[in-house]
């Protein structure tokens, strides 16, 4: 099983919700950034890691929400991790999503979302509203 972590950045009653490329796995789904743990890591180190890599953001984490285990077609399975996070800089450099865009609650369900990303998007509506 691989453990990823992945961030549901508020700002402003709005949350940042990032499409993946065209050239990734899962082309166009839309997700929470993040990405998978490595050796020797905390799951706070490697999400922090991630949201600089992937968007030049600092985060501060708030909260653990519940994870998701889930198993895609080809048989990999993933444990997603989610957290509550604010933003310490808000410059945001896109250098593996096509696009982001900030989300209110109510237009959460409108995404594509990738498929293990789904009972967080609606753990989060039920207790965020
Ligand atoms: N970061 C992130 N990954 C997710 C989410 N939902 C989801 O199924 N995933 C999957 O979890 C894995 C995260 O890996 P990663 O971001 O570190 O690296 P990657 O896309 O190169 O992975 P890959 O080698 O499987 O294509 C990917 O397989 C991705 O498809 C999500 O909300 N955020």
């Amino acid at each position: 099983m691989i453990q990823v972590t992945c961030a549901l950045i508020e700002s402003k009653q709005r949350v940042l919700c990032a499409q993946r490329s065209a050239k990734m796995s899962l082309p166009l789904k839309w997700e929470f950034p993040g990405g998978k743990l490595e050796k020797g890591e905390t799951l706070e180190d490697c999400l922090k890691r991630e949201i600089k890599e992937e968007l030049g953001l600092n985060i501060k984490i708030l909260e653990r929400l519940p994870s998701n285990t889930h198993k895609y077609s080809d048989k990999k399975i993933i444990e997603l991790i989610p957290f509550r996070c604010s933003l310490q800089t808000s410059e945001i450099d896109l250098k593996e999503h096509s696009r982001i865009e900030w989300a209110g609650v109510s237009q959460l369900e409108s995404f594509d979302w990738a498929e293990a990303d789904i009972p967080i998007v609606q753990h989060y509506i039920q207790n965020f509203k």
